[in-house]
Formats: C-alpha cells, sequence, structure tokens
C-alpha cells in the first residue's frame, strides 16, 4: 500500500484575476476549490493513474472537513488524525498573467496528534511505500521527516520525500528512495544557481553521495534529470504544451514516477511517467487526469 503524509493540508483557492492591482478591489473572472497539499495531490494523481493510496496527516476545522469531504467524494482512501484547535488552511493561487500564491501556515500540532501518527506509522510494513511531501506547519521541529525514516528503519518500507531546505537535507542519511527537488530548490540546498540539466546532475549526484537512492530534479517546462541507484542519468525534456497552471505539477510528477516504476519497474519509463503527469497536471485545470496522462504517454514515447 502507499501512503501519503500531508502535515500542512490545505484548500487551494485557485482564482484568475485580470489586471491584479495591489492597494485596491480586484475581482475574480473565475475560481475555484480543491484540496491540496502535496501529499494530497500525489493521492489523487495516484488514484487518477488506478493506484489507491491511503492520505496521512492532520485536518481541523470545517476546512479540515471540506478537504476530507472532497477526498472521499473522489473515492480516495483518508485516515487523517484531528486536531482539537485552530483549522486547516486556505491557499490563495492567483493567475494574473504570473502565478502568485499566498500559502497559510496551518494550526498547531500537539504532542498527542503526533504520536498518535507514529502509532499509524507503526502499522506500515515491509513492501510499503511512504511520500512525505511539503511544509510542516508552523513550531514542529524541522527533524520530524528524519525522525519519522528513522523509525521506519530497517522495516524496508520505500520513502519517498518531496520537500525542501532542512526537512530535504535530513533525511538524506536514511537513504530515501526517493528525493524531489525542483532545480531552485536544489540550488538553495548548496547556495547555488542551477539552470542546466548538467548543473542538476552534479548537484543532484551530491544528495545520493549524502545517501538519497533515486534523485529526481524537475525544471518545470524544461523538463527533468533523474539520477539512479544503478548510476544513470537520465535527462529528458518535458512534452510540450501550454502552462495553464503549475499548482501539484511537482506533485503529479512523483505520483506518475510512482505508478510509473510500479509498472514496469524501469527508471527511464517511470521518469517519462512522470513526467507526463507533471506536464498533464501543469497544461489542464486542476490535477492531471488518467485520460489526460494516458494521451501524452501515447503521443509522444
Ligand atoms: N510550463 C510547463 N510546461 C510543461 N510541463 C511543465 C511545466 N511546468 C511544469 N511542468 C511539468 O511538471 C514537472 C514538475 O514541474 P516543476 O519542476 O515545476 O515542479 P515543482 O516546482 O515541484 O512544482 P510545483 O511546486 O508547482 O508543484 C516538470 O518536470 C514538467 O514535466
Ligand atoms: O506550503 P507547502 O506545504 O509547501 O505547499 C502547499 C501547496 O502549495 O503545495 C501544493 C502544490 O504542490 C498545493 O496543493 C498546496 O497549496
Amino acid at each position: 500500500m502507499i501512503y501519503t503524509i500531508t502535515f500542512n493540508p490545505s484548500l487551494d483557492y485557485c482564482i484568475v484575476v485580470k489586471d491584479f492591482k495591489t492597494g485596491t478591489i480586484n475581482r475574480t473572472v473565475r475560481e475555484q476549490i480543491y484540496p491540496g497539499g502535496k501529499g494530497i495531490n500525489v493521492s489523487i494523481v495516484l488514484k487518477n493513474l488506478g493506484m489507491p493510496s491511503t492520505t496521512l496527516g492532520f485536518l481541523g476545522g470545517f476546512t479540515g472537513d471540506e478537504i476530507e469531504r472532497r477526498l472521499k467524494e473522489q473515492k480516495i482512501r483518508t485516515d487523517f488524525i484531528r486536531v482539537p484547535e485552530g483549522m486547516s488552511r486556505i491557499n490563495v493561487k492567483m493567475r494574473s498573467g504570473v502565478e502568485t500564491e499566498i500559502n497559510g501556515s496551518g494550526p498547531v500540532i500537539g504532542t498527542d496528534e503526533m504520536s498518535r501518527l507514529y502509532e499509524k506509522l507503526a502499522l506500515l510494513k515491509e513492501g510499503d511505500t511512504l511520500v512525505l511531501a511539503g511544509s510542516i506547519p508552523a513550531g514542529m521541529p524541522e527533524n520530524v521527516y528524519q525522525e519519522i525514516l528513522r523509525t521506519l528503519e530497517g522495516k524496508k518500507i520505500r520513502t519517498v520525500v518531496d520537500a525542501t531546505g532542512a526537512l530535504l537535507r535530513n533525511v538524506l542519511s536514511y537513504h530515501p528512495f526517493l528525493v524531489k527537488p525542483n532545480h531552485h530548490e536544489l540550488g538553495a540546498l548548496f547556495d547555488v544557481k542551477i539552470d542546466t540539466k548538467k548543473d542538476a546532475a552534479v548537484y543532484g549526484e551530491k544528495l545520493q553521495q549524502a545517501g538519497a537512492r533515486n534523485v529526481l530534479v524537475s525544471m518545470g517546462a524544461k523538463g527533468a534529470v533523474l539520477l539512479t541507484e544503478d548510476g544513470q542519468i537520465l535527462e529528458k525534456d518535458a512534452p510540450g504544451g501550454t502552462l495553464v497552471n503549475s499548482v501539484g505539477a511537482g506533485d503529479s510528477m512523483v505520483a506518475g514516477f510512482l505508478a510509473g516504476y510500479e509498472k514496469y519497474k524501469d527508471y527511464e519509463k517511470a521518469l517519462w511517467y512522470g513526467l507526463c503527469a507533471g506536464s498533464a497536471s501543469a497544461c489542464g485545470e486542476g490535477l492531471a487526469t488518467g485520460a489526460q496522462v494516458e494521451k501524452m504517454l501515447a503521443e509522444k514515447i
């Protein structure tokens, strides 16, 4: 079974505003609301690609209820822990020529709720996959991802981490199966600017040297570089298409990679699956559907 953890789920309020201006009233020309948070997005795209998963994490308030209701509506298995105070955040994603995002900080997670998460994680079995993705709520220690990987050590659970900064750096020595920074996030870890696939490979290799088994560096419209545990460096352009909404493109790529790897046990095909899922999300409204990904796979492989 695949499990995704979203520490800080959200309702993504996606709006289109014509000529947005600060300091005045702007009105939307289009608005949509989706359940969000990186782990949740991975679960949604996995479901769209025919792979079941269970969403773990923390929810609070009426926004938390709505996130869960929408996931259940999509027949996605949920096993969230409720926080007694505060509400899950609403993240604003605005398109007005460019994309602007305002992400909330989310409710405080208490020690009781954290213990309940560890109880759930203790039930994971050999062969399961755990995806840790996204930011953590304010006040939570930055070693939390590392602690989770530490408790799973030796259990033969495949771990995937899509996080930034210290959250990512701290897990590397626990040999995650996959880490997926984008090129900006990878550059920030080493205080460099990464613009080319060659540089992405150079710095991606440093993550492998620090312990990651496979490193997938996504580069937006430019595609991605995959460094595999068997020593391959695979570079691939993204399938073409016009950007509509990049929210969740990276999460879709993680889902596509996992689905492709599960299906073919082949890194090159998994990379291509990931790219097609990422691009199908980026070039359409909402997250990639199974049909959109299939269409891209069929056209370009
Ligand atoms: N403008 C685009 N055109 C086509 N494909 C895109 C575009 N942007 C992203 N993608 C696809 O999605 C994948 C992941 O994108 P990106 O590198 O932006 O991830 P990310 O920064 O983690 O995304 P996000 O944080 O927006 O979810 C890319 O490798 C590519 O396949
Ligand atoms: O604040 P975080 O946890 O880093 O990112 C949260 C978020 O921006 O990531 C997803 C897209 O990847 C959205 O659904 C969600 O709003």
